[in-house]
């Protein structure tokens, strides 16, 4: 059975162009078959993702009525405490049993872009826990280079100059997310395939992914058969959203994934980075993505039309309101 393949991406880093094209063709390979992969050599070290979830644990344990101040749905721009039950990724299956924490790029409300956009930029509400805003921000940072990083290298490996990708990212709508999976209450009727987050593909570029060490993500291979994409130690799992896919008429694959429930009397807490392009970035088949006679299977599409789209067809808040 295919498994999600593990990459060493610290020649992305280095000066050995061998090196660097070599790894380049590794991730290349692992968009067109699995759309999933895990990296090392990512730069980011042990201690910081100990210290993030541990972040993500105190965030979460806050009392409701704290968190209820940042609440996503009364945010304009999707930034944010999401309650359990308020996201449902898989139309088919119920709501999913996560609690969610989202921000971004922080910009004040008189900036130009916030007026062009404002239901995807703006400012971010931390809530009150002490140092949370500079330890998400400082993280965030970090993810975004890593990401750039992975895009020059698709770049490349699309024969594009090394900038294609990152050339849209200058104000950037890239959202960093906590997630936590509580336990299921035992009232709460529910059968062993009812997952905490249902079947869906991710909507950006690509997603970076952290994970504690108590699994349940469930990927769904080119063969259509989910398999598991455990917890390793020190990496971060990486795949491609709906964008890219469009990007690359499909050659790169968005690939389905879920979350199984935790085991009774368990907490899962995860961290996604969704990498996102500025709003009014046109995303239209790349030329060296068709071959002969090939046609785009995707009409253009900006950057922020998408992924409004998707939020409104997840989010209970939106679609009562909108
Ligand atoms: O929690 C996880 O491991 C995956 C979360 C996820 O797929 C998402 O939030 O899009
Ligand atoms: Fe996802």
């Amino acid at each position: 059975m295919q498994t999600v393949p593990l990459i060493d991406i610290s020649p992305l880093n280095s000066n050995d162009e061998q090196a660097y094209l070599s790894v380049a063709k590794k991730i290349d390979h692992a968009c067109r078959e699995m759309g999933f992969f895990y990296i090392t050599g990512h730069g980011i070290s042990s201690e910081q993702m100990k210290s993030m979830f541990d972040l993500a644990q105190r965030f979460f344990d806050q009392p409701e009525n704290i968190k209820q101040k940042i609440l996503i749905a009364n945010s304009s721009n999707h930034r944010g405490w999401g309650t359990k039950g308020s996201e449902q990724l898989d139309p088919g299956q119920p709501q999913d049993w996560k609690e969610t924490f989202d921000m971004a790029l922080d910009i004040h409300p008189e900036h130009p872009i916030v007026k062009a956009c404002p239901q995807l930029y703006g400012p971010n509400q931390y809530g009150e826990l002490e140092g949370f805003a500079q330890q998400m921000n400082q993280h965030y940072g970090l993810l975004m280079a890593v990401s750039k990083r992975l895009l020059k290298a698709m770049a490349i490996a699309l024969k594009q100059p090394d900038d294609f990708f990152n050339q849209y990212f200058d104000d950037h709508i890239s959202v960093l997310r906590l997630l936590h999976y509580p336990p299921r209450p035992a009232n709460a009727i529910v059968d062993a395939q009812t997952k905490a987050a249902g079947a869906h593909t991710d909507y950006g570029c690509i997603t970076l992914l952290a994970q504690d060490d108590i699994g349940g993500l469930e990927v769904c291979n080119a063969q259509n058969e989910w398999i598991a994409a455990p917890p390793i130690k020190n990496t971060i799992v990486v795949n491609i959203g709906d964008l890219m896919q469009r990007w690359t008429n499909d050659q790169y694959r968005s690939t389905a994934h879920r979350v199984a429930s935790p085991p009774s009397e368990t907490h899962r807490y995860s961290m996604p980075f969704f990498v996102e392009p500025r709003f009014d970035s046109e995303v239209r088949c790349i030329e060296s993505c068709l071959s002969d006679g090939e046609k785009p299977k995707y009409k253009m599409i900006t950057s922020g039309d998408w992924i409004m789209s998707r939020f409104n067809a997840t989010y209970a808040y939106r679609t009562k309101t909108s």
